[in-house]
């Protein structure tokens, strides 16, 4: 089984329970209205060693930005202000002294920078390794949330950062160069929480989504749930530097924000976007009627076998 078709599985199971008053599975975050035109937005994700980091090519204050950088991502990407966290943490012994106090530092200084306060969680031993799982919520108008769904025909798809710069880290780091700058930025992502939400602000915004498992599978994602296809530029795709095209699409974890925006209105959301930021925003295509993701070179289609990061 995919990673997709488990998840598929899972919404299917739970089709038929009262929703609560809950959107629920597939977007970056659930969303709950409050009422009075505000929601709160909820997501999780996890961290376990060996999969997102090795122990010895990591210090213990970066992973704890990290655990919450990765989930405060998933808050922006809904156009949605960070306001709090849960952080349940499951710690082999030799990890529980000294090690954990510097996780904590690194989780703080996160949580401080962005404003977001530590509510609960949950904390055991492990007998095979770190896990830390993160639930972050957030709040936002209502009418400011950006789904996955609500891109159209037409619309410019644009990438918020340039991309690959994490996966040319882990090379590195899996190649033993753990102190090389790409390396530092693999282990230090940095989550577009304004960008977020003054993406969230813009009425000619339609789909947002953060880049966690790369623009090839991230994209689909908001193809299928907006009923669309897309046409990607390879030679626009933003690469950073010491990163590849293929790598730039394919290895996830940039953490950038993925959007899709009204034609009339995208030029002028560029350039207010580069002078808010001081970086610009990539156009790298557009969202089709006609479905399906096609890679185009030279404008002319091109077979890519391109797929981003899957756990199974
Ligand atoms: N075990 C699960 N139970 C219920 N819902 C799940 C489960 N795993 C994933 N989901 C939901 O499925 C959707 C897709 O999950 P996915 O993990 O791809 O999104 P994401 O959090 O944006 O990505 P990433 O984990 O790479 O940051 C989300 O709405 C997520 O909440
Ligand atoms: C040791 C090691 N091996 C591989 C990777 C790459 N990796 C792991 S999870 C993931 C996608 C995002 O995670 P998720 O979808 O679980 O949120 C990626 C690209 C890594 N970071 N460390
Ligand atoms: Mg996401």
């Amino acid at each position: 089984m995919t990673e997709f078709g488990f998840i598929e599985q899972i919404h299917t199971r739970f089709a038929s329970l009262p929703d609560n008053g809950f959107e629920g599975i597939g977007d970056d975050c659930a969303v709950l209205p409050l009422g009075g035109g505000e929601s709160l937005v909820f997501t999780a994700d996890l961290l376990t060693e060996g999969v997102h980091f090795l122990r010895a090519a990591t210090t213990p204050r970066e992973l704890g930005g990290k655990s919450l950088a990765v989930n405060l991502s998933d808050v922006a990407a809904m156009g949605a202000r960070p306001v709090a966290t849960l952080l349940s943490i499951a710690l082999p012994a030799d990890a529980a002294g000294a090690w954990a106090a510097e996780f904590m530092e690194g989780y703080r200084e996160l949580s401080e920078t962005f404003g977001t306060t530590l509510i609960g969680g949950d904390t055991t031993r492990s007998e095979s390794g770190i896990t830390i799982n993160v639930t972050a919520i957030g709040r936002a108008p209502s009418a400011n949330l950006k789904r996955r769904s609500d891109a159209r025909p037409g619309d410019v798809i644009f990438a918020a950062g340039e991309l690959g710069a994490s996966g040319a880290g882990l090379r590195d780091i899996l190649a033993g160069h753990c102190d090389t700058p790409l390396a530092a930025v693999h282990r230090n992502p940095q989550p577009q929480v304004a960008e977020g939400l003054w993406f969230g602000t813009r009425q000619e915004v339609h789909a947002m989504m953060d880049l966690s498992d790369g623009l090839a599978s991230d994209l689909r994602h908001i193809l299928d749930r907006s009923g669309v296809g897309a046409e990607v530029e390879v030679e626009r795709i933003p690469v950073a530097p010491g990163a590849d095209v293929r790598t730039a699409a394919c290895a996830g974890e940039d953490y950038k924000l993925l959007l899709t925006a009204a034609p009339e209105a995208a030029e002028r959301l560029a350039a207010e976007f580069a002078a808010r930021f001081g970086s610009p925003l990539h156009p790298i295509g557009r969202i089709t009627a006609a479905p399906g993701l096609v890679w185009l070179r030279n404008g002319k289609p091109e077979p890519l076998e391109w797929q981003g990061f899957e756990h199974y």
